[in-house]
């Protein structure tokens, strides 16, 4: 359900209609173990899920509308966040819920009912703060040309299938790792968080599979989760490193 957040809450009507983006930052980051969920614990001095929203907020992407989406008893500490670091990103509260589907259900109701047909829904983890510009708009672009489209990176490492008996090598060469943003035909999108939760729902793209065939962009290593604490140390590297 939104959360009424006055002077933050309006879409942006001066960008282009149809390029939407929900950031799912719900969970509580349990493996990370830290003393407050990931989100919002300091990347060179600025809360992660701030600088995850700076980047959907480049101009040059076009997007109308950001929703946020953040545990129950966040809010009030995200509204600190805003308040302290004098953030004037437009974007739209919702609380979240139990699972990251249900977070990204919640953020989908927070998009307009009547939006344009052809609309584009980005779907990021609030948790991947150095998604580069370009990854961003590549998914935009090739979900508007296909319905779905996620970025995904190679694997670096070899694979193994664990069995009843040891493991099993796997052919990396045929297998990708999921990244966000997963970017949709919006309408797509809200057809498939219409079915019922499964287990195996892991992305968005799991998540849309059976209705439509996902278009995979090429991702960045970069683009890391902050999920457990060597994350963390390796995002202030990188972001050093960019300077
Ligand atoms: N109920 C949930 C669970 C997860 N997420 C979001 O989904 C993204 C990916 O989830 P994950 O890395 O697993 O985050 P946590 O659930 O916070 O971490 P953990 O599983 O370690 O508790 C994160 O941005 C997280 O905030 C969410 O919006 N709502
Ligand atoms: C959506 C995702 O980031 C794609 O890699 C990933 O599946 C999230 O998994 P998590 O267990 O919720 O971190």
């Amino acid at each position: 359900m939104p959360v009424p957040t006055p002077a933050i809450s309006s879409p942006t009507p001066l960008l282009a209609p149809h390029r939407y983006a929900i950031l799912v930052a719900g969970g509580s980051g349990l493996r990370m173990g830290a003393d407050r969920p990931k989100q919002f614990l300091l990347l060179q001095g600025e809360p992660v899920l701030l600088h995850t929203l700076r980047r959907f907020a480049e101009p040059a992407l076009g997007i109308a509308q950001v929703v946020v989406v953040l545990p129950f008893d966040q809010l009030d500490y995200w509204r600190q966040v805003i308040a302290q670091y004098q953030l004037t990103t437009p974007h739209t509260l919702v609380q979240g819920g139990a699972t990251r589907w249900a977070s990204v259900k919640a953020g989908l109701a927070a998009l307009p009912p009547d939006a344009a047909s052809g609309a584009l829904v980005a779907v990021h983890d609030g948790v991947r703060p150095l998604v580069p510009h370009a990854v961003i708009e590549a998914t935009y672009q090739a979900a508007a040309a296909h319905g779905a489209a996620c970025a995904a990176v190679p694997p670096k490492d070899s694979v193994r299938m664990l069995a009843a008996a040891g493991s099993a090598p796997l052919d990396r060469r045929r297998l990708r790792l999921m990244q966000t943003p997963q970017t949709f035909d919006l309408a797509l999108l809200r057809r498939a968080y219409r079915l019922p939760e499964l287990p195996t729902f892991t992305d968005d793209a799991s998540v849309v599979d059976d209705l439509h065939p996902v278009q995979l962009v090429e991702g960045d290593y970069r683009n890391l989760k902050i999920t457990t604490p060597e994350d963390l140390l390796l995002a202030e590297a990188l972001l050093a490193a960019a300077g």
